[in-house]
């Protein structure tokens, strides 16, 4: 059966832990499915790790639509989360019309990282039929803004602003939340006061589900590692079992561990 986003919604009433890869091709979409991996985002990250860029910043919204097309034909039930990139929904009616070219391409949800100032594009998109996926901590888009990708929310004034803005966004009709980069208290502190699932990445153990890059849990970044990644292919002698280790990890609690998250 398909899994949508009442699929997510029941298992973080039932405490089941939700999992979660980034997919960019329609190989690996059919491979995770395969391995029961809940599901799938299309990120920005592909700026990064397809394109070798330096950030996500020169990512476009044609760049997002031919890998969701190609990710959504290796996966035809699965749940497809598609990143709508930099600049793409700085104003609601660019991001209805950019978020149409995301839903056609295969996307289930689509994805934007900020804070209230997206209230009113997100109950836009939502009131349109567009399910949105917030995204709060650290905002890769923002990278010139912040000076570098740092753990966010460390002081507790920062943590209870966080806050609020998540309950701001899921008032506004965001029906699942990524927490990236931030100490795992705080993951903790949202993921309890909201009623949408929250993704973690670096959010500590917490979090409804953990999401990660598939090429930082497959060990393809040789030179740097976020703390957060694990390679789950090291020792596990396959792409499949790799996969698997990473889901059975996530689901028993085991991942992410300490040494991967921030306090
Ligand atoms: N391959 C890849 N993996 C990612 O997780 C990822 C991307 N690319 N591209 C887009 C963003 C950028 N991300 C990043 C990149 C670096 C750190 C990082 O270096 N974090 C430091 C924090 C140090 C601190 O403030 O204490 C770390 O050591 O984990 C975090 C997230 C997450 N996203
Ligand atoms: C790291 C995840 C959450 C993301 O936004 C991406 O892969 O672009
Ligand atoms: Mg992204």
């Amino acid at each position: 059966m398909a899994t949508t986003i009442a699929t997510l919604q029941k298992m973080k009433a039932e405490g089941k832990k939700i999992t979660s890869l980034t997919a960019y091709d329609a190989s690996f979409a059919k491979l995770f499915i395969e391995c029961g991996i809940d599901f799938m985002l299309v990120g920005d990250s592909l700026g990064n790790v397809v394109q070798g860029r330096d950030s996500t910043i020169p990512v476009s919204v044609d760049d997002i639509c031919y890998h969701t097309e190609a990710v959504r034909r290796g996966a035809p039930a699965g749940f497809v989360v598609a990143d709508l990139p930099f600049m793409s929904y700085s104003q609601p009616e660019q991001a209805y019309q950019n978020a149409a070219r995301l839903m056609q391409a295969g996307a289930n949800m689509v994805k934007l990282e900020g804070g209230e100032w997206l209230e009113h594009t997100i109950q836009g998109l939502v009131t349109r039929g567009v399910p949105v996926c917030a995204h709060l901590g650290l905002l890769p888009q923002s990278v010139n803004v912040l000076g570098g990708y740092k753990v966010q929310a460390k002081e507790q004034a920062q943590a209870d602003a966080t806050l609020a803005q998540a309950q701001k966004l899921e008032q506004a009709g965001a029906q699942l939340l990524v927490l990236e980069c931030i100490p795992a208290s705080l993951g903790k502190r949202i993921s309890e006061a909201l009623s949408i699932p929250t993704i973690g990445i670096g959010a500590g153990a917490d979090t409804d589900g953990q999401i990660l890059v598939m090429h930082d849990m497959l060990g393809l970044n040789s030179d740097y590692l976020p703390k957060f990644t694990k390679d789950f292919l090291a020792g596990q002698g396959s792409l499949r079992n790799a996969i698997i280790a990473f889901r059975d990890e996530v689901q028993q609690g085991q991942f992410p561990a300490p040494e991967h998250s921030y306090r």
